[in-house]
């Protein structure tokens, strides 16, 4: 059992596992996207971790920029996202590839797909870690995927309570008391 701040975790996915789904989301990225310049738009603070991972497993040619939108306060989402760094790099005609830690609700994706939409961007795809299926609100195409979780509270590898337990290198999830 792993104790973040006043709640009780233990591990869900492994280190190893997460490296193995990193390994083969990089090779579907560097295949579909071989010969398109794409721009990989990291979703901080989240995600840092699995950009990071993910990036350096790319052998195409290829930018990174990053976005930093935030909702969740303690375990929930408050459904307002805080847009806290914006898009500073032109997209239009270019094929963005969005990394996500988590799609939980999808609220945060659908504010991010409609507001990248504008741009008029080539084409949008979306990579996440973890997804989970039953807590989602709003329809959207996942195109890579990790992992599919249970509608549970997770920390770490790059996710946080309250700003902790992001340091954890596997996914930990919520322990009821
Ligand atoms: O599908 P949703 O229900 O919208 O949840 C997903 C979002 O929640 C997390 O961000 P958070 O607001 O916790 O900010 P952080 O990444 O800075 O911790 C995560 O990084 C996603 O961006
Ligand atoms: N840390 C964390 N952030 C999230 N954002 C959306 N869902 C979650 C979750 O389960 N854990």
């Amino acid at each position: 059992m792993v104790e973040v701040l006043d709640l009780k975790f233990k591990e869900l996915i492994t280190s190893e596992e997460i490296q193995a789904r990193v390994d083969d989301i990089s090779d579907k990225l560097n295949e579909r996207f071989a010969d398109k310049k794409p721009i990989f738009l990291g979703i901080l603070n989240g995600s840092f971790l699995f950009i990071a991972d993910i990036f350096k497993k790319l052998s195409i040619p290829c930018e990174v920029s990053f976005l930093k939108i935030h909702s969740y306060q303690n375990t929930e989402s408050t459904g307002k996202m805080k847009e806290l760094i914006g898009l500073n790099q032109p997209i239009e005609g270019r094929h963005v590839v969005i990394l996500e830690d988590i799609v939980d609700t999808g609220r945060t994706l659908d504010f991010l797909m409609k507001t990248l939409e504008i741009h008029n961007p080539a084409s949008i795809s979306v990579a996440t870690l973890l997804h989970k299926p039953e807590a989602m609100q709003v329809p959207i195409k996942l195109d890579y995927v990790g992992f599919e979780i249970q509608n549970q509270f997770v920390v770490g590898y790059g996710l946080d309570y309250n700003g902790y337990g992001r340091n954890s290198s596997s996914i930990l999830i919520k322990v009821d008391d």
